[in-house]
């Protein structure tokens, strides 16, 4: 189990470090989730729900199956709009974002059923992740010249980088849709990569994964986490790796918030207990 933060909580966005004895340093809170409640016609999915993320943490997000987390994390990055409350992303709070314009303030996002060009290369997938980045104009672009030619091939070596960080240089020249599933996850977590991002947001980045991929993937994220400072919020069913590589998880049951708090501390918790780990996903 990594190394944990006291418990959760905001105290004014102060630098927040870690007690002493453990390695892992937060900074202040970079998302800030206030009172969201969102509903489908007569369904809740979300109902009042409040959390924050601290920079440079891992911040895991749990429960059944229909407990409402993929909502929460598409109420983040723009893909709904909740009905009610707030969400601030470095100091600076949105209501009715667009996916686009979260991107470009720094949140990417990964998706349970993958969102790859499964007929183009390795290379060419992670290259669609610097779209933001592009300055020049398509006409510019698509002649390859002056500015544009240097431009691209500055975003190719961002890209080369990436690849090389994942560890998938001998399939760059692949078509996506050729490669098995574990290794399809890891060009979309490239493809998150690319666009440079500040937070993270995974949706099961390791459902459908054998073992030894799952090991690849959760050494991948906390590299991320590590190397590039990246704050990551995750959703994820197999509980061994939540509490495995989480410094503090958020559980949900059917759109309420039934526990906030390290692994430990969550794992001790009654309700969530009775409502998801003492029955089998
Ligand atoms: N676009 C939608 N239209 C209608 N209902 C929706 C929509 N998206 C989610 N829901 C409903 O909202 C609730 C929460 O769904 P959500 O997918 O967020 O849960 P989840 O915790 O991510 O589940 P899972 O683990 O199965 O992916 C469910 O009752 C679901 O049916």
């Amino acid at each position: 189990m990594r190394d944990h933060p006291g418990p959760g909580g905001s105290n004014g966005g102060a630098p927040e470090p870690a007690p002493a004895g453990t390695q892992r340093q937060f900074g202040e809170v970079i998302l800030d989730v206030q009172n969201i409640s969102l509903a489908f016609g007569g369904v809740k999915a979300l109902s009042d729900i409040s959390f924050d993320v601290r920079e440079h943490e891992v911040r895991a997000i749990i429960g059944p199956n229909g407990a409402g987390k993929s909502s929460m994390l598409n109420c983040i990055n723009g893909v709904y709009q909740p009905q009610q409350g707030t969400i601030t992303f470095r100091g600076k709070s949105f209501h009715h974002m667009k996916s686009r314009q979260v991107a470009e303030m720094g949140i990417a996002r990964t998706f349970q059923n993958l969102a790859l060009f499964k007929g183009m290369s390795v290379l060419d997938n992670i290259m669609t992740g610097r779209n933001l980045h592009i300055k020049s104009n398509i006409f510019l672009q698509a002649l390859r010249i002056g500015p544009a030619e240097r431009e691209e091939i500055q975003h190719r070596e961002y890209v080369e980088k990436i690849i090389d960080f994942l560890e998938i240089q001998a399939f760059r020249k692949t078509p996506v849709g050729q490669l098995p599933y574990g290794l399809q996850k890891r060009v979309d977590l490239g493809r998150a990569l690319a666009m440079e991002p500040q937070v993270l947001l995974l949706d099961e980045p390791m459902a459908g994964m054998n073992l030894e991929e799952k090991q690849d993937m959760c050494r991948f994220i906390l590299d991320v986490n590590d190397e590039f400072g990246t704050t990551v919020v995750l959703i994820e069913h197999d509980m061994s790796v939540v509490m495995d590589i989480s410094d503090r998880v958020v559980v949900l049951d059917y759109g309420k918030k039934i526990g906030d708090g390290t692994p430990d501390e969550v794992r001790n918790n009654p309700e969530v207990i009775k409502a998801y780990l003492g029955t089998s996903h």
